[in-house]
């Protein structure tokens, strides 16, 4: 991890609407976090099916990798002590020793033996040689010492020793793991049952079928497809709620159902203070509603509560606001109440293909993908309507809360999806 140098700070007064007390964005992170803990069970899964999945106890290893001693390449094998410097020629052994056909005996000291990758080391073999580096005529083999103690073999659990935790608890089960679990003999693992999340979109204007034909004030429901993609690619069940009208009974009565059928419940639109902006009042109301007026751009006004007993991400209405709010609030709690821990994205310094004057007060998240050169260009709005510069950017350029001037060259943060786990694109 390069460790960022931040743009040149300006010394600014802080430029947000006062009357307003604005969170910062840490402060947000830290208070969730602190909120929250795991709230699902657990099940046992053969290792085969749970990938993704998140493990509920440590894995242990049940076998050592490797489980013996043995060759990493195809060639010769002795004990070292018969060596030494200068051209070596040793007599060679009857027989071999294969992956799978291991060699039965001891090998006298003084000899060699065939040896292919991935077999184990017979009693009096220390050393192996690469064939290349060797002449043979069948009868003897010779090559230029003097050769390393233990060249080209492999310790039995140098990777791995039976016994010890391979995996630890909360750790999402990745195509990598599998295979660790299954070289180290564990046939089942002990995981979390998954988060199931539901999706509720909001707003009189919105209508779900992009195929319907669609009224000037009508909007086509652009947030619940993208929300329902991220939590099914970060693991979690979602749950579709569709889409309720600006009618505080019926979002209430879509709210119950999401408290009856799914750990937390991500909302979009009404999470603001007009006059149509209900899911906020009605958390407020009948919730128990922490409405944090967030120091972000996009996105400050997040909506967060309780509803009977279940989390609810009141995310901004616009589109580009809501997938932020989604990476950079919702994932890390989601991720702490499915058992998975807290997460925070690795970004890393790139040099700004951009130019910049940041006021002072909000944390940025700016659209952005790196250029051939490896440099950060944003896109060319800031506009949280703007979904097309989601679908063109491959991350975010993070701006600190502090006014800076970027200029082109200087370092800025750079995010990638990826590192919200986000796949796709591109
Ligand atoms: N007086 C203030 N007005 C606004 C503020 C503020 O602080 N003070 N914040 C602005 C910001 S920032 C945002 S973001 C929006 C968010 O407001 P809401 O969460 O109440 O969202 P809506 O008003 O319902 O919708 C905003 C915008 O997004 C469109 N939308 C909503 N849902 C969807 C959907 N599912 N798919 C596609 N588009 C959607 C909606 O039609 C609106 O155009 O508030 C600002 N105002
Ligand atoms: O969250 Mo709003 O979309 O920042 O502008």
């Amino acid at each position: 991890m390069s460790t960022l140098v931040p743009p040149r700070l300006r010394n600014d007064t802080f430029a947000m609407p006062q009357g307003v007390e604005w969170v910062p964005v840490d402060e947000a992170l830290e208070l969730l976090r602190a909120a929250l803990r795991p709230v699902t069970g657990t099940e046992t899964l053969p290792v085969a099916q749970a990938l993704g999945r998140v493990l509920a106890a440590p894995a242990v290893a049940r076998r050592s990798n490797p489980p013996q001693p043995n060759s990493a390449v195809d060639g010769y094998g002795f004990a070292h002590a018969a060596t030494g410097a200068g051209v070596q020629r040793l007599p060679l052994a009857e027989g071999r020793s294969a992956a799978g056909q291991p060699f039965d005996g001891a090998l006298p000291e003084g000899m060699a033996l065939r040896i292919l990758t991935g077999a184990i080391l017979p009693e009096g073999v220390d050393t192996v040689v690469l064939e290349e580096d060797c002449a043979t005529d069948g009868r003897t083999i010779s090559f230029d010492g003097p050769i390393k103690r233990g060249a080209n073999t492999r310790k039995a659990g140098e990777d791995v020793a039976a016994g010890s935790e391979a995996l630890a608890a909360g750790r999402m089960l990745s195509a990598a793991d599998l295979a660790l679990l299954t070289a180290l003999g564990v046939g089942e693992v002990s995981v979390h049952r998954p988060l199931r999340v539901a999706v509720l979109s909001t707003g009189t204007e919105l209508i779900a079928d992009p195929a319907a034909p669609a009224a000037p004030h009508q909007i086509y429901d652009a947030n619940r497809p993208m929300l329902l993609a991220l939590l099914a690619g970060w693991g979690f069940v979602p749950v579709d709620l569709g889409h309720a009208p600006d009618d505080p009974a019926e979002i209430a009565r879509r709210l119950d159902a999401g408290a009856r059928e799914a750990d937390a419940i991500l909302t979009s639109g009404g999470a603001s203070a007009g006059d149509e902006d209900h899911v906020s009042r009605l958390l407020g109301e009948s919730g128990t509603l922490t409405s944090w007026r967030i120091a972000i751009k996009p996105g400050r006004p997040l909506a967060l509560a309780m509803w009977q007993g279940v989390p609810v991400f009141g995310l901004p209405g616009n589109p580009v606001a809501a997938f932020t709010c989604a990476l950079i609030f919702a994932r890390p709690a989601l991720l702490q109440l499915s058992g998975a821990g807290w997460r925070r994205s690795q970004g890393f310094a790139v040099p700004a293909a951009f130019a910049k004057r940041k006021k002072a007060g909000r944390r940025e998240f700016l659209r952005a993908r790196l250029n051939a050169n490896g440099a950060a260009e944003v896109f060319a709005s800031e506009g949280s309507g703007r979904i097309s510069g989601l679908s063109w950017a491959t991350g975010f350029v993070e701006l600190p809360d502090e006014a800076c001037d970027v200029a082109p060259g200087d370092p800025v943060r750079f995010l990638p999806y990826g590192a919200f786990g986000v796949s796709f694109g591109g």
